[in-house]
């Protein structure tokens, strides 16, 4: 990977220079009083962003938070973000309440050596995310006017074709920053010659994502236990019913076929804790995956299913893991994400864990991190890595 690196940037000099920073400062938030539940996200980047900051840059940094739909909505601005960044820096942190408008372009212009500025979110522009080279190439003209030079910190984006992580670095010059190096340099472990058995677990929300991956991983892995919000879509391609769980409809016939083709290396739960609502206090019961209740929704795996699981892990000399096990931000579904988690704790294996809300339910499960391998601030992305896919961010750095 032929790669410009920060250091290559510092050692050229910063000084009064603007240097505009894709960070992925995508942090959980509190569902109902919107606060800030897990910083690990912004900690991650504070190495890349100090060291601009003490070098006498103007570091002008930009993130996505969220989904929004390309346009400005409240409840995903990064205004608390640029708080939790200043605290954590020791400086306050300038907010434009603009990604590109007049007060993104007043708050750099103002901007003194060694200062930090944060644009609104990204993808209160629908430049950012389009599919349309034109739309995006006109929002990245305007983003790459706030910089001199661009590093790309993150990583939990880099499989992102958007205009701030693909089409920026075409127009400045571009280098990646520590956390996105550190990253690709552990990541690298798992795709060479990992050491058997290597098992990978999955879970979490974001299905359709990750049906893709399991595709391109099955080949590669000697065990792959799945849990989480997707292994409904699994355990309805087997002929069970789900209830009202998270379902893939489109992907049925999808998991039906990898179940098929798999040889045996998919482990999917035996016991399931089905709640009557998506609620922390909801009614809830551990069932057999044949007897989830027609109005119930899964938001756990059970018992049975960790102690598969740990004993699977327990084999393992490589462990990769993605998705939480269950809604575990509430605690009556977080046992069976506590449990997974000390599984691979305690296994004598090379681990790394991947994913936002991977990497938030290990300290919110008060986890010792020291005690994985590696906690990766991405995903998707690192899944994708994983995949051996060309990753859009990665790429561009390249050219
Ligand atoms: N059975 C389930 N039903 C609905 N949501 C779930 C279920 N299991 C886990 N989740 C949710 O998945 C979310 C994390 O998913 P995802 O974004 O895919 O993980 P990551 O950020 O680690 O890649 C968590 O907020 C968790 O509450
Ligand atoms: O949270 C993220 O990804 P992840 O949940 O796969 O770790 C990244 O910030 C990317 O966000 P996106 O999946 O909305 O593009």
């Amino acid at each position: 990977m032929s790669i410009r690196t920060l250091d290559d940037l510092l050692a050229e000099g910063v000084s009064g220079r603007r240097v505009l920073v894709r960070a992925d400062l995508n942090v959980p938030l509190d569902k109902q009083t919107g606060a800030i539940s897990d910083d690990g996200r912004i900690r991650a980047v504070l190495p890349t962003l100090g060291a601009l900051v003490e070098a006498g840059a103007k570091v002008v940094v930009c993130s996505h938070l969220g989904r929004p739909k390309g346009a400005p909505d409240p409840q995903f601005s990064l205004r608390p973000v640029a708080g939790r960044l200043g605290e954590l820096l020791g400086a306050p942190v300038h907010f434009a309440t603009d990604t590109v408008g007049d007060s993104a372009r007043s708050t750099v212009a103002d901007l003194a050596d060694g200062q930090v500025a944060l644009l609104e979110n990204l993808r209160f522009n629908a430049g950012e995310t389009s599919k349309d080279d034109a739309e995006r190439g006109a929002f990245a003209d305007q983003l790459a006017g706030f910089g001199d030079a661009y590093v790309d910190d993150a990583f939990g984006a880099v499989h992102r074709k958007h205009a701030s992580v693909y089409d920026v670095p075409a127009r400045l010059p571009h280098v990646a920053g520590r956390l996105v190096l550190r990253e690709v340099e552990v990541l690298s472990r798992l795709t060479g010659e990992p050491e058997r058995p290597y098992v990978v677990v999955l879970g979490g929300s974001k299905v359709s994502d990750k049906l893709a991956v399991i595709e391109a991983l099955l080949p590669t892995v000697d065990r792959l236990l799945i849990g989480g919000g997707m292994c409904f879509t699994f355990l309805k391609a087997q002929g069970l019913e789900v209830g009202t769980s998270l379902l893939e409809k489109d992907m049925v016939d999808t998991c039906r076929n990898l179940l098929e083709r798999s040889g045996g290396k998919i482990m999917l739960p035996v016991d399931i804790v089905a709640a009557d609502a998506f609620a922390p206090d909801a009614t809830h019961d551990t069932v057999r995956v044949d007897g989830i209740p027609s109005h119930r929704l899964g938001l756990d795996i059970g018992p049975e299913t960790v102690a598969g699981f740990a004993a699977a892990l327990s084999q393992a000399k490589t462990v990769f893991w993605n998705g939480p096990m269950g809604v575990f931000e509430m605690p009556a579904f977080a046992a069976g994400t506590r449990g997974v988690a000390e599984a691979i704790t305690k296994a004598d294996a090379f681990t790394v864990v991947g994913g936002g809300d991977s990497a938030a339910a290990v300290r919110a499960l008060g986890l010792d991190e020291s005690s994985f391998g590696h906690i990766s601030t991405g995903g998707g992305a690192s899944l994708e890595y994983l995949e051996g896919k060309t990753l859009p961010g990665i790429a561009a750095l390249e050219s």
